[in-house]
Formats: C-alpha cells, structure tokens, sequence
C-alpha cells in the first residue's frame, strides 16, 4: 500500500505555506538524487494556490525545474482556459525565466485541434526528459493534482475510458463532463509511477468527495486497472474541506 499522509490547515493561505516547505523539500531531495526536479501541475484553483509563496521562494534552484502539466485543455497557449496561462501568469511569470524555458514543456499549440495528436506528442516531449523506453513509466518526482465534485483528477473522470489506460502515458479526451471539452491527460500509470502526488483541495464544496475518497483509506483509486501509488499520497486540505473526515483524520504537518 502506498504512504498516504494527510493535512488540514485552517486557511487556503496556510495550505500554500505548506506546500512553499512541501515543494522545497521534495526539489532539494529530487536535485540531490538525479540533478533535477520533474513537477507537473493541474489547472484549476492548484496553479494560484501552489504558487502564492513559491513564486518568492529564494531556497529553491528553479534552473533544475521541467515544468509539465498533468493534463492541459487542448487551447492556444494565451486563451483564458489554458493551464499553461494559469501557470506561467501564477509561477513561471513571477519567477521571471529562473526556470529555463526549454524546461518548461506545454501543450504543443500547433495540435490542439487534435487531442489524439497533441497526447502522442506529449508523450514524446515526455519521452525526452524521462527517456522514450515504452515499457516502463515517467517517474514524475511530483505531480501535483486538484480533485473535482466528482472525484475527477486531471482530466480523469469516473467511468470514463481514459481511467482505463494501462499503457499510454498521455490520452487525448473530447467529451469532459468539466469544460472545455477537449483535453490531453496524464494517465492512472503515470500518477502511479510518481514518487510524490500532492492532492491539493480546498473549500466547503469537496468535503463529501473528500469524505468518500479519504475515509474509504485507499485513497480510491481504481487499484484494480493499474498499480497503487508506488510514491507517497500527500492530501493538502483546508479545514472546510476535511471537516467531515473521520477514520483518517488529518495529521500534524511536518514532512
Ligand atoms: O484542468 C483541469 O480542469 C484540472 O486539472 C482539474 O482536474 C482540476 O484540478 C479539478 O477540476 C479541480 O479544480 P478546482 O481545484 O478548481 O476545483
């Protein structure tokens, strides 16, 4: 079973306190051990919450960042429902190109009319950070990811196929239940393969999803198409979002 550890804190606020130490730490362990720090980010509220303190965050070495997105909505990269916008008008563009820009890998714009293209060439970007050998999983040393109403993670949503793939690392989806419609996702084996996902869900609004998922102790995911997390499970709560958690109630925070 994975290592799944759980926090709540009273504010959105301290949530992003938490994750400046969290991204702190796991950079400076990822460095140590390989050079460099894979992160992929999800859209949505993470990018702002993520980002408040680490945009000002002088400990970390940004130039060892790869940037990649756990999933991405197939727009150009300036339209207002890109996760790339999100995350460079959040992070990239306050840490002002300490993360070199051939290390920041998007969406390729000249494929988002086609989300089948984008994902296999999103793979290949994959590829030549991870190494293209198909036979193993990208080991992400962090991917960070929201949860939606539904359970949804990245572009992953309950009973649909992609949650199915046991073999792609990127899928293409053009019928999300969240708009827009089509979108490139990471897949179930890849979130896996992390050695750290980082669920970061704030706001009355999640507390039953939050309920379900967490106090069900094996976080939910659907072990029985692919391998359970072979990292750690952090959950990043908010105090409204915990508030109905009983069996696995939050811990105190120290990494
Ligand atoms: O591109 C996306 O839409 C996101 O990656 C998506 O998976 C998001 O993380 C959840 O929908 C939660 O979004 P909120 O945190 O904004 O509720």
């Amino acid at each position: 079973m994975p290592s799944t550890k759980v926090f709540s804190f009273p504010t959105t606020d301290a949530v992003s306190h938490a994750l400046d130490k969290f991204l702190t730490q796991a950079s400076a362990d990822a460095i140590a051990r390989t050079g460099k720090f894979t992160v992929a980010f999800s859209g949505g509220s993470l990018p702002a919450t993520a980002s408040k303190y680490l945009a000002e965050n002088t400990q970390i070495d940004f130039s060892r960042w790869y940037v990649f997105f756990a999933d991405e909505r197939c727009v150009p990269h300036d339209h207002a429902d890109s996760n790339y916008k999100l995350v460079k008008d959040h992070l990239l563009g306050p840490l002002a190109n300490k993360i070199p820009e051939d290390q920041v890998i998007p969406i390729n714009p000249r494929l988002v009319d086609d989300s089948t293209a984008a994902a296999v060439d999103y793979e290949a970007q994959l590829g030549s950070v991870f190494g293209p050998e198909k036979d193993r999983f990208p080991r992400f040393d962090c991917i960070l990811l929201g949860i939606g109403p539904d359970g949804h993670t990245c572009s992953l949503f309950p009973g649909f196929a992609q949650l199915e793939e046991k073999t792609r690392w990127c899928v293409g989806i053009d019928n999300s239940p969240k708009p827009p419609p089509s979108r490139i996702t990471l897949t179930m084996p890849v979130l896996n393969a992390a050695h750290n996902v980082a669920f970061v869900v704030t706001g009355a609004g999640k507390r039953q999803t939050i309920k379900e998922i967490i106090d069900q102790s094996d976080v939910r995911l659907p072990a029985s198409h692919v391998a359970l997390p072979k990292g750690t499970v952090y959950w990043f709560l908010d105090d409204a979002a915990s508030q109905d958690l009983t069996l696995n109630k939050p811990s105190e925070f120290k990494l």
